[in-house]
């Protein structure tokens, strides 16, 4: 018997097991919060597959319809959205649903409401479809204040009083990215087993990076301190190399490179988008907080991104998030032009 490879195989953590034990370390706890994310979870599980089948199944294509931002929907966006509205509600435990394809919020119906709110992006990086890039799922999760009918003012909260934030990534394998608020762990499908295996333990990004990831196209429109920090990534002053550029237009797929290789994911405000274009709720309120987490910074080119507090569920901000040194530099950029004023 290879005593090695048993010890190995009896290390291996679910991400069931590991939601339990978090669970057992309050023991007032009821378990809704456990199984609100095992109906996340088996949401994702649901939407690999169907994104792993798309291009055999032929969903990829348009579905003919535009979401609240214009934008023209695909199959799978509308499948996904359908597929995680479902999960969450028969999970009996969310009372408020905002999803970056439905104009309005859900209120769940008070006989199969709990004390959840969920912010979600079903299908993140859509324009990626159609070549089999890699997308994902992106949410978040706030509780009701207190016993009160639930209001959109449960959502609209700053991203610092979220208790839970992830993404599942559907990439060359799934990965499913998690924070409780005491750290971020990484977890691996299994497609054989059905199960996701935690694979990333306690992850933290590194310090410094050397790789920057943005949209180059929007150059001529960006603001100072955006610009000069590109200017630096390319032609260092310092002695220091170059960074390399890595842009592949899937927010969950950039952060995730960022968060394990470090460097910084920028989608600033342009003069012709003078918010941004990344949604608060869904978007950049869970990858900050999945960055600080991990030891890094989300800055909005104003302030900590956690701090903003929306005031409407599809509001956008610009983002710069990833490696604490290199938003440190952002943020002294930002600083020095403000002074300039
Ligand atoms: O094409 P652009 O302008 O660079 O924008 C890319 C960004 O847009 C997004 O695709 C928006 O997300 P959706 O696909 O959910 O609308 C992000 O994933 C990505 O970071
Ligand atoms: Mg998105
Ligand atoms: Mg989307």
């Amino acid at each position: 018997m290879d005593h090695a490879a048993d010890a190995h195989r009896t290390d291996l953590m679910t991400i069931t097991r590991f939601v339990l034990n978090e669970q057992s370390k309050y023991p007032e706890s009821r378990g809704d919060f456990s199984i609100l994310l095992n109906h996340i979870v088996l949401g994702c599980k649901f939407v690999c597959s169907v994104v792993n089948k798309a291009g055999l199944a032929k969903l990829i294509g348009l579905a003919g319809e535009t979401n609240v931002q214009g934008e023209e929907q695909k199959k799978l966006d509308v499948l996904s959205n359908e597929v995680f509205i479902k999960a969450l509600v028969s999970s009996g435990r969310t009372c408020i649903l905002v999803s970056e394809e439905d104009e309005e919020a859900t209120f769940v119906e008070p006989s199969r409401r709990g004390r959840y709110c969920v912010v979600f992006d079903p299908l993140d990086g859509s324009s990626n479809i159609d070549c089999g890039v890699s997308i994902g799922t992106i949410f978040g999760i706030y509780m009701v204040k207190d016993d009160h009918e639930p209001t959109l003012d449960d959502v609209l909260q700053p991203g610092k009083n979220m208790l839970a934030a992830g993404y599942c990534m559907y990439g060359s394998s799934c990965t499913f990215v998690l924070s409780t608020g005491s750290g971020v762990n990484g977890f691996t499908l299994d497609p054989s087993l059905g199960e996701f295996i935690l694979t990333h333990p306690d992850i933290k990004i590194p310090k410094k990076g050397k790789i920057y990831s943005v949209n180059e196209g929007n150059v001529r429109n960006w603001d100072g301190p955006t610009a000069k920090y590109v200017e630096k990534c390319k032609f260092p002053q310092d002695g220091s190399s170059a960074k390399s550029l890595r842009y592949i237009g899937s927010m969950v797929a950039d952060v995730h490179r960022t968060l394990l290789y470090g460097g910084i994911f920028l989608y600033p405000a342009d003069k012709k988008s003078p918010n941004g274009k990344l949604r608060v709720l869904y978007e950049v309120f869970p990858m900050s907080f999945l960055m600080e987490q991990a030891g890094g910074q989300a800055f909005t080119g104003k302030q900590r991104a956690l701090d903003l507090v929306p005031t409407k569920i599809h509001e956008r901000s610009p983002i710069f998030l990833g490696s604490y040194d290199e938003v440190e530099e952002i943020k002294a950029l930002y600083a020095a032009e403000e002074k300039k004023a």
